[in-house]
């Protein structure tokens, strides 16, 4: 579905992501992980338009879109969360939602924006009544009003942002699961950034590192996280915690 060969971004004279290549299959949930500053964000914003990348090819269903505007790229069926929510506090809930149905299926229909909201926040579990307020909402509310409104553009594929930073642990596992749900029921691919590894190795398919910009391992969760480069690099003292869950990802995997 995503093919990605030779991305290379630089600010200036600095290479915040250094000749990165990887795939990415229809159905498929990856992790992307790396230490704060590794590039996944970078990764991000060229995938989804934000700005070009300085050399490499994104092939999304067989067609380039490296160096598309984010509207061109939200039309084609990629979406994706911000780290930080920044909803418009003037409008409702669902006004929010069904805005984002509006611009990204790139229909302009008022209907089939209203119907891709109420989809997308039931699926979340927001309420669809018209004037909720988004004032009400607390920090898993506002994650999944993100979520909600990334799932109202239609995507084929979701490019989920650190989607769990400031929730508890049993919101991180509501989260985590909600992402499956997405993939399981709506068939949506998903590439997750997160820093909470632990809940990302139980719910991904494969994880990619990324280290200073660069991919230095690539894998199952089960291998990566044995990974002695990935080790050193970026698990260090987290690293017994995030093997014991990728056992129990193993374990729910083959009973
Ligand atoms: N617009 C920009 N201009 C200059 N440098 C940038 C810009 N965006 C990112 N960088 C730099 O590129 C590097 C990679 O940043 P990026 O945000 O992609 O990392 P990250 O892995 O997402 O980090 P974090 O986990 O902290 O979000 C960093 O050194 C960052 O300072």
């Amino acid at each position: 579905m995503l093919a990605v060969n030779g991305l290379v971004k630089r600010f200036g004279g600095f290479t915040a992501v250094n000749n990165v290549s990887f795939e990415v299959e229809k159905g498929e949930i990856l992790g992307l992980i790396g230490p704060n500053g590794s590039g996944k964000s970078t990764i991000f914003n060229m995938l989804s338009g934000t700005f070009p990348p300085s050399a490499g090819s994104i092939k999304f269903d067989g067609t380039e879109i490296a160096g598309l505007p984010p509207h061109k790229i939200i039309n084609r069926g990629i979406g994706r969360t911000f780290q930080i929510p920044r909803p418009f506090r003037r409008l409702s809930i669902f006004e929010n939602v069904a805005l984002a149905g509006f611009y990204g299926q790139g229909s302009h229909s008022r209907i089939q924006a209203y119907e891709a909201a109420e989809k997308a926040l039931a699926m979340v579990g927001l309420p669809t009544d018209r004037d909720a307020s988004v004032d009400g909402l607390g920090a898993a509310g506002l994650k999944k009003l993100e979520l909600a409104k990334a799932i109202a553009t239609g995507p084929k594929l979701l490019l989920a942002d650190e989607s769990l930073g400031g929730l508890d642990e049993a919101e991180m596992d509501q989260a985590a699961d909600m992402l499956r749900k997405i993939r399981d029921e709506l068939g949506v691919t998903i590439i997750w950034v997160e820093h909470i590894m632990g809940v990302l190795m139980r719910v991904v398919d494969r994880v990619m590192v990324l280290d200073h910009g660069e991919k230095i391992s690539e894998g199952l969760p089960s291998v990566v996280s044995s990974d002695p480069r990935v080790v050193e690099v970026y698990l260090g003292t987290d690293a017994d915690a995030t093997q014991a869950a990728a056992a129990e990802s193993r374990r729910s995997r083959d009973p």
